[in-house]
């Protein structure tokens, strides 16, 4: 039997990737497409939206559903609305929205005492093997004696509503548990004086239609390391998404990151 999948932000620029990819997988069958109450795509057919074939599931707000797992790409006070849905009907959640507030990811992690909730900043594959090779750069260099100094570069699309991305966030929170650093230092202006050792540095950079890219700079005396990843499309995060929903279903109640879901 093909697992039942709900879609939240299902008209958005990744939702449409999961509808398009997820109706193109026969373990799969969309059941409902979600979107905000103003949204003008209510109603409208999701395949379509999605800019392919009509598949017979049309565009509407939360609500009683058939689905076994949901998959949530919106905004985080509807993120933290579909958390409170999954909760309440007892199912389980892949949540792929960044830019949550601290009291937002406390609610999370109270719900995932209740229901198991895939929560991962990147659903690609690369990204988190690279989170992977950044933990163990942090750990090779940790007492390197010249000193090593990280700093995170993103870029990402002129549309994107929160910085640093969520995935920088993540390559930081690595990086600190890693190498012991307590400093995260977000962009740098004016006489900030000398760079101290404890300092992580964020440079979220926005430009044109960048579907992401993140750079972990381990800067030496003498010489630098680079750890790069970057998607040239939105499928990479939609396929990862695809893959943690079918991995979720007939999991205890519980909170799981990509790293569980890959194996890494
Ligand atoms: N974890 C990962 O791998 C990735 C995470 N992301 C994150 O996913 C999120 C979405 O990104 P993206 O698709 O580019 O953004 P979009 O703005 O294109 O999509 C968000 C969608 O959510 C909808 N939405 C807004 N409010 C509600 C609501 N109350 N209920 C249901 N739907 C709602 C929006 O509708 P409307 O436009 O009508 O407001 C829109 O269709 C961001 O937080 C982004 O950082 C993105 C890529 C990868
Ligand atoms: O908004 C995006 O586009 C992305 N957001 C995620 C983030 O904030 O880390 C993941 C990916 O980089 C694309």
């Amino acid at each position: 039997m093909p697992i039942k999948l709900a879609i939240h932000g299902a008209a958005g620029r990744m939702g449409r990737r999961v509808v398009a990819l997820a109706s193109q997988d026969k373990q799969i069958q969309i059941v409902a497409a979600l979107e905000s109450a103003g949204s003008h795509f209510l109603g409208h057919d999701a395949g379509l939206v999605a800019g392919g074939e009509k598949l017979g599931v049309s565009l509407s707000v939360v609500g009683e559903s058939a689905a076994d797992v949901v998959i949530d790409f919106s905004v985080p006070d509807a993120g933290i609305a579909i958390v409170d849905h999954c909760l309440q009907s007892k199912k389980p959640l892949v949540i792929a929205t960044t830019g949550f507030e601290p009291d937002q990811k406390e609610f999370i992690a109270a719900a995932a005492e209740q229901i198991p909730i895939v929560f991962a900043p990147s659903m690609s594959t690369a990204v988190n093997l690279v989170m992977k090779l950044t933990e163990i750069a942090g750990k090779v260099l940790k007492d390197y004696p010249s000193g090593v100094d990280v700093e995170i570069i993103e870029r990402h699309h002129r549309f994107k509503e929160d910085a640093p991305s969520g995935t920088a966030l993540k390559f930081g929170e690595i990086v600190a548990e890693a190498m012991g650093l307590t400093d995260h230092v977000h962009g740098r202006e004016g006489r900030t004086g000398k760079r101290t050792p404890q300092e992580i540095g964020y440079h979220a950079v926005r430009t044109g239609d960048n579907p992401g890219e993140h750079t972990i700079v381990f800067g030496m005396l003498g010489e630098t390391i680079e750890l790069r990843v970057a998607a040239s499309n939105r499928d990479c995060y939609a396929q990862g998404a695809i893959l943690a929903a079918k991995w979720l279903v007939g999991r205890p109640a519980g909170m799981y990151g990509m790293k569980e879901v890959l194996g890494l």
